[in-house]
């Protein structure tokens, strides 16, 4: 069993499904969620544990002082959009849940990491940073780590070989600013261009649905979750077995981190070390 602790903070769609999702990785032992709806959180947590026979995780509802133990706190709270909307719509209401779910956590353990998802994603973390008062790298954000796996399955998709076997980055804003970073494009080590020739309009329409998967998902379910959730999991995994990963990121200046290598500058210029 993980010995670690991780707090989720916002107990909605994105928030049980990164739970769910830690715990049948079993990468966390003790998962406390939590949420201004209280008997929401209750329920979420009823449910979960009847799946922590698996994986042997405890689970509980807490308070912003039980998360402030947490080793990483991932925040989700807050208002998702509805069709149509951009996430930047989202920002002062988004705003104002981080602002009083952070009020009510400090003071943050010398050592937190706090893991923003809700949207804008982006800006929230940079929000987070200079709200919480803790070093920058210790803030993150999920950034274009689920464009980056949109994109790939787009082009694994297209090659119809192992999304494994394709290494794409979208970089920029998680929103309808990103871009694709073709020039750094590879497929198990050739340019892609070396293995498959795309035309600027191909390349546009690869780009728009990576760009447009979320608004589509939500147009026909209300809500997306499960990809936001295994990115999540994934930044969880390399932060606390140390695998020392550099995922696109957005709370960097160079919007790429390493999720490993704490207390040594193992990094250098294009990630940074926590
Ligand atoms: N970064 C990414 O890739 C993704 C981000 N998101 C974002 O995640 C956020 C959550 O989305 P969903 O879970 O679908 O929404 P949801 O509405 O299902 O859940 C949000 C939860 O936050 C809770 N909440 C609101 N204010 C709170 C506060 N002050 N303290 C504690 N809890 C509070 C609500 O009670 C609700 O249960 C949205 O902003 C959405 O846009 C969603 C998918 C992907
Ligand atoms: C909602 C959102 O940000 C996403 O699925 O990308």
């Amino acid at each position: 069993m993980s010995a670690h602790t991780i707090a989720i903070i916002g107990a909605g769609s994105v928030g049980s499904t990164i739970a769910h999702t830690l715990l049948l990785r079993r990468v966390v032992g003790d998962l406390i969620l939590v949420d201004i709806d209280d008997k929401l959180c209750r329920a979420q947590v009823d449910d979960l544990s009847d799946g922590t026979f698996l994986a042997n995780v405890r689970i509980r509802q807490g308070t912003l002082a039980d998360a402030r133990r947490a080793e990483i706190t991932i925040i989700t709270a807050g208002a998702k959009q509805r069709p149509g909307d951009t996430r930047l719509d989202l920002i002062d209401r988004n705003f104002k849940v981080l602002k009083s779910v952070l009020d009510g956590m400090k003071p943050f353990r010398e050592d937190a990491v706090l893991l923003l998802v809700a949207n804008p994603v982006d800006v929230l973390t940079a929000m987070a940073q200079r709200i919480s008062g803790l070093p920058k790298n210790q803030v993150l954000g999920s950034g274009t780590l689920l464009d980056s796996v949109r994109l790939t399955r787009v082009l694994a998709h297209k090659l119809k070989i192992a999304d494994r076997s394709v290494q794409a980055t979208v970089i920029g804003e998680h929103g309808d600013s990103q871009c694709v970073a073709w020039s750094a494009t590879t497929v198990a080590g050739q340019h892609l261009s070396n293995v498959l020739l795309l035309s600027p309009e191909e390349r546009f329409e690869i780009a728009e649905l990576t760009r447009n998967k979320a608004g589509a998902i939500i147009a026909a379910k209300g809500f997306t979750s499960f990809g936001v959730a295994a990115a999540t999991t994934t930044l969880c995994e390399s932060i606390i077995f140390d695998q020392r990963q550099v995922l696109p990121e957005r709370g960097s200046r160079d919007g790429a981190v390493s999720t490993g290598g704490r207390g040594e500058d193992s990094v250098g210029k294009f990630g940074k070390k926590y």
